[in-house]
């Protein structure tokens, strides 16, 4: 009989690209691919989509200008928890134990006071604003096509995610959806290491995040969580996913994993640094992260699990990243910087609510 070799690496996955050209003669076509991407590897990327490259690349020059502003200023629109404005090296990964080295800005749903504080003025960053509405809008718009076309894939009502995540009218006081560009600091004459990353291996905590990407600027790679043979992929095959002009990389989060079942799969990505002979400059991304509502009720078709709503769904999974970072302590890969530390100062709250593992962490 022949041997199964246990220690042959597993191959790397296909990343599926799937068109939606002719979106509504085609819409049951379209809908069997995303469930076969979703439920096998849980990334694909989209294309012929309605986005154009333009705004695309207006929505970069938006994120340049804001991330090109004076610390101070940027400071001025501190993160807030309810997943909006900016953070500086503040997300401790619990694979990693150090913060990203990026900064973000989110931008979420939310119409009240608080949203108001976290926009930049006109004054500090002019049309920043209103191109960045309209590009979450655009976004929007896309996304719920593909959450439409997952629910009825798994046997939900059509409206289930999309209702789920983004009230459509008129109160979004609920949401913690969010548009969040990032940009990963410039490694010129830096030499990190293998394992050292720009973002640490993680899967997302939402239902679907569409990820925008530069060209010239890779280091995404992903591992299907059924083949991580050790903690957090360390050792095994990470698989590339090389940025295509136009396209959209789509992946499930957590959320829409339990939501689902267990049937659509939230898988293990990260980003890594650039090596020797590649551009070692910044790298920008934006993502759109569709996550439920505190109060949506998140039950598969076959309620494998009990019901929880996306509050309670956060929380966990807060609680579950801060215990891991801190029982990490990988700290001596990465000291946190003097620059770090102040840079954080003053924030009410920073990143994803770890920052303040971080700096224990560190003091620890
Ligand atoms: O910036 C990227 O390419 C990936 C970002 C990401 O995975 C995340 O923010 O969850
Ligand atoms: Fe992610």
């Amino acid at each position: 009989m022949p041997s199964v070799d246990v220690t042959a690496p597993p191959s790397p996955a296909v990343v599926p690209q799937i068109s939606l050209r002719d979106f509504d003669a085609r819409r049951e076509e379209i809908k069997e691919q995303l469930i076969d991407a979703a439920s096998n590897i849980g990334f694909f990327t989209l294309v012929d989509h309605p986005i154009p490259l333009e705004h695309v690349d207006a929505a970069f020059a938006l994120a340049e200008r804001f991330f090109d502003l004076p610390m101070d200023i940027k400071q001025k629109t501190p993160w807030s928890a309810k997943n909006m404005g900016f953070e500086y090296q503040s997300q401790v990964r619990p694979s990693t134990g150090y913060p990203d080295p990026k900064e973000s800005y989110q931008i979420g749903f939310r119409l009240d006071d608080e949203a108001e504080r976290c926009w930049p003025a006109e004054e500090d960053c002019r049309g920043f604003r209103k191109g960045a509405e309209a590009f979450k809008s655009e976004v929007r718009e896309l996304s719920l096509k593909v959450m439409e076309l997952l629910a009825e894939g798994v046997g939900l009502p059509t409206d289930t995610f999309t209702k789920g995540t983004v009230p459509i009218q008129p109160d979004c006081s609920d949401s913690m959806s969010t548009l969040r560009m990032l940009k990963y600091h410039d490694c010129s004459d830096k030499d990190f290491g293998p394992d050292y990353f720009r973002a640490g291996a993680h899967a997302d905590f939402d239902v679907l995040t569409l990820l925008f990407q530069r060209e010239g600027q890779d280091g995404l790679e992903l591992c299907p969580g059924r083949k991580l043979s050790t903690e957090f992929g360390y050792g095994d095959e990470w698989t590339p996913i090389k940025v295509e002009r136009g396209a959209i990389v789509i992946n499930v989060g957590d959320q829409l994993m339990r939501w689902s079942d267990d049937r659509l799969k939230s898988t293990f990505h990260r980003v890594r640094c650039p090596r020797e002979g590649e551009y070692k400059g910044p790298r920008y991304s934006i993502g759109f992260f569709n996550q439920a509502t505190r109060d949506a009720v998140i039950q598969g078709p076959n309620k494998a699990y009990p019901k929880i709503t996306g509050g309670e769904f956060i929380a966990q999974a807060m609680q579950r990243n801060f215990e891991a970072a801190m029982a990490k302590k990988k700290l001596q890969t990465y000291a946190i910087s003097e620059e770090t530390i102040k840079a954080n100062q003053g924030f009410e709250a920073s990143g994803t609510g770890l920052a303040k593992a971080a700096v224990a962490v560190a003091a620890a």
